[in-house]
C-alpha cells in the first residue's frame, strides 16, 4: 500500500485516490447515459427510497424498515429489470471504445484500405437527387462493427454500391425503400433495416422516427447515418448521437470525409446546423 497522506486520523492511500477516480468516471458515464431519459427519473426514485431506508433503519423505526427492506431486497433485480436498455446500452459503450477493431488504435493496414476505397460521390449524388424529390432515405455506414445484427433485421442485398441502386432502393414504390441501408466493407450489405429508436427526450419534435432512429443507432455504435428528410427534403448526417442537419452536398461530401475518414478538412460554407446531442 502507498501511503500519501492523512487528514486527520484519515490515512489517505494511492489506491483510495484511484477508487475516488474510478467512481467519478462511472458516475460520468452514469449521468451521461441516464440524462434526459425517463431512466434518471426512475434512478432518482430509486435513491429516494433507499435514502429514507437508510433514515428510517437508523432511527429504528421497525415496520417501515422491514417494509422498505423487502423493496430493497428485490430493488438489484427490478433495476437491471427497469434498466435493461440503459445496462444494453452501456456495455455497448464500453465495448465501442475498447473495440479491438478500432483502425486508429491497432491500424490495420487492410481495413484501412478498404475504407479509404469508398467512394462518396454515389451517396452525395444519391443524397441531393433524393432530397430534390422530397424522397426520404436512411443510410448507415458501419465503421469498427459490420452491424450484422441490424443488416439482419432487414433483406441481405450484399450490392457494388451505386447511385442508381440506391435511387432504386428509397424509391418511394420499391418494396425495400422502408427503414435503412446498410453500407459496410465497400457493398451496399442490407435495406429495409430496423435501427434502435433513441429514448433521448431533449430530442426536437421536428424530428421523427427516422432521425431518431439515426440518432438512436449513432448512441450504441461507432457508424455515421446519413438522413434525408421526406417532409423538408434536408440532408442530415448524424454522429454519436448528434445531428449536423441542413447540409448542402459541398457540406455532406466535407462531412462524410471527416467522420469516415478522420480528416479534418473545415466545411467551405458552414451553413449546417449542429441539432442535437444524445450522448
Ligand atoms: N426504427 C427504425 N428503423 C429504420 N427506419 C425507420 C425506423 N423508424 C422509422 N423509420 C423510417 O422512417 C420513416 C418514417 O419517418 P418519419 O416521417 O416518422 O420520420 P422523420 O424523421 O419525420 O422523417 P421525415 O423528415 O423524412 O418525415 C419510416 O417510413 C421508415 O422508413
Amino acid at each position: 500500500m502507498i501511503f500519501l497522506f492523512s487528514i486527520g486520523f484519515l490515512e489517505i492511500e494511492l489506491l483510495d485516490i484511484i477508487d475516488i477516480l474510478l467512481v467519478t468516471v462511472l458516475l460520468y458515464q452514469l449521468y451521461k447515459l441516464l440524462t434526459g431519459s425517463v431512466a434518471l427519473k426512475i434512478f432518482l426514485g430509486l435513491l429516494s427510497v433507499y435514502l429514507l431506508y437508510l433514515v428510517v433503519r437508523a432511527a429504528g423505526m421497525e415496520l417501515l424498515s422491514i417494509i422498505l427492506g423487502q423493496f430493497m431486497g428485490v430493488g438489484v433485480l427490478a433495476a437491471i429489470i427497469l434498466f435493461q436498455p440503459e445496462i444494453r446500452r452501456f456495455l455497448l459503450l464500453i465495448g465501442k471504445t475498447t473495440s479491438l477493431n478500432h483502425d486508429r488504435f491497432w491500424g490495420f493496414p487492410w481495413r484501412r484500405e478498404q475504407s479509404e476505397k469508398l467512394s462518396l460521390t454515389p451517396f452525395i449524388e444519391a443524397a441531393k437527387s433524393l432530397a430534390g424529390k422530397n424522397t426520404g432515405a436512411l443510410i448507415v455506414f458501419a465503421k469498427s462493427s459490420e452491424l450484422k445484427y441490424y443488416a439482419e433485421s432487414g433483406d441481405l442485398i450484399d450490392a457494388v454500391i451505386s447511385k442508381r441502386l440506391l435511387m432504386s432502393i428509397f424509391n418511394k414504390h420499391s418494396p425495400l425503400h422502408d427503414g435503412a441501408v446498410i453500407i459496410s466493407g465497400n457493398r451496399i450489405k442490407a435495406a429495409r433495416c430496423i435501427l434502435p429508436v433513441s429514448e433521448n427526450q431533449e430530442i426536437p419534435a421536428s424530428m421523427g422516427l427516422r432521425h431518431r432512429a439515426a440518432i438512436g443507432l449513432t448512441e450504441i455504435t461507432d457508424s455515421i447515418v446519413l438522413v434525408v428528410s421526406e417532409e423538408t427534403g434536408q440532408i442530415a448526417l448524424v454522429r454519436n448521437g448528434e445531428a449536423y442537419r441542413n447540409l448542402s452536398s459541398a457540406d455532406l461530401r466535407v462531412k462524410l470525409n471527416q467522420f469516415l475518414f478522420d480528416t479534418d478538412q473545415k466545411p467551405a460554407a458552414a451553413v449546417s446546423e449542429k441539432s442535437v446531442s444524445a450522448a
